[in-house]
């Protein structure tokens, strides 16, 4: 569950008093997520969603991540739009915390996965992709590559209990990826701009089938576009048991295609993007498993899964994975 702040009722009736947004009605912790504080915010007015900011957020950047919502909702992409005070400051601070109220989205996300789905979402995508171009403030990727070297060295010494041979497999595969990733050495440089880069399937809302709202862009940076796609094909188009789903991942990027056409370089640098996105996620787990305490709140991700799909993309690095 992510509730770790909590807000005393008179500080929330206090903190909205500076909003024109009604009076508080009820104010729950949202059980779901592991990152901030959430709560399902209700007013006389409407229902919003009341993030405190925790752990991995570092409050400078608060603006640049508020401030890519706010374009994107503005200009069409159904995502949650930060809401300004009466002052028209989006970011305030509440039980001691950087705090945003956004709009609530409708729908919820699906824990089950289909074909049909996963072209929906490669198409948001795209478009997410397509409207960033008007977003010129970059944020360089803090997940990237040299974070992925810094994150195996703080798991060196314990990564094996998870399984043994997990950190040579994961070294291994680094050392494989980091001379093919575009944009170094002599590999091409690929179209970037501003990338969700965390785009599961508990970050997109449906309803009645169709994709209603992207969630949660506090990953969000400015990468390869083509980096964000493998991220998404990653967390999207395996099945329960771990089994790549072809056509899943066939539908997502001729979906993506549709809307922003990918470039031969791209198409070609798809599969190393995909088992960089693949080491991220098993080595951003891997830390938060080592470093959680069983007992902690927090539900723990398993690595594994992601080893996994890491082994699977390695394996098609040479010829592609369509
Ligand atoms: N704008 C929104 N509209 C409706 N529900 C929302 C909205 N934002 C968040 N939620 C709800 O809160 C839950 C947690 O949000 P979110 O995924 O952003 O949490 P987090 O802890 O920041 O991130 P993470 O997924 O990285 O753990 C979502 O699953 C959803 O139920
Ligand atoms: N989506 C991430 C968690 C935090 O964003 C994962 O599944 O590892």
């Amino acid at each position: 569950m992510a509730v770790y702040t909590e807000v005393p009722e008179d500080a929330l009736a206090a903190f909205l008093e500076g909003y024109d947004i009604g009076r508080p009605v009820a104010c729950h912790g949202i059980a779901e997520g592991v990152e901030n504080s959430n709560f399902l915010l209700k007013t006389t007015q409407a229902t919003f969603i009341l993030t405190l900011y925790e752990r991995r957020v570092n409050p400078d950047e608060l603006p640049w991540f508020l401030g890519l919502m706010q374009y994107l909702a503005q200009h069409g992409l159904s995502c949650p739009l930060p809401v300004a005070d009466r002052q028209g400051r989006t970011l305030r601070t509440l039980s001691g915390r950087p705090a945003a109220i956004t709009t609530f989205l409708p729908g919820g996300w699906s824990r089950q996965v289909d074909v049909d789905m996963c072209a929906q979402v490669g198409g948001a995508l795209a478009r997410l992709h397509l409207l960033g171009e008007g977003y010129v403030a970059e944020r360089p990727n803090s997940m990237g590559p040299q974070a992925w070297t810094d994150l195996l060295r703080a798991c060196r010494a314990r990564g094996d209990e998870v399984r043994p041979g997990l950190i040579r497999a994961i070294a291994d595969t680094l050392a494989r990826v980091l001379p093919a990733w575009p944009g170094t050495g002599g590999n091409p440089s690929l179209p970037r701009g501003q990338i969700h880069a965390d785009l599961f399937p508990d970050n997109v809302f449906f309803r009645d089938g169709k994709l209603s709202g992207i969630i949660d862009f506090y990953f969000a940076c400015t990468d390869w576009y083509a980096y964000d796609l493998a991220i998404t094909v990653n967390a999207w188009c395996f099945d329960d048991m771990g089994r790549f789903v072809p056509t899943r991942a066939r539908a997502m990027v001729e979906a993506y295609r549709h809307v922003r056409p990918l470039e031969d370089a791209e198409d070609a640098a798809l599969a190393t993007l995909a088992t960089g996105a693949a080491i991220r996620f098993t080595l951003t787990r891997l830390y938060d498993w080592i470093n959680t305490p069983p007992d902690a709140l927090v539900t723990r991700k398993d690595p594994l899964d992601y080893l996994a799909r890491m082994e699977f993309f390695a394996s098609r690095m040479d010829e592609g994975f369509l």
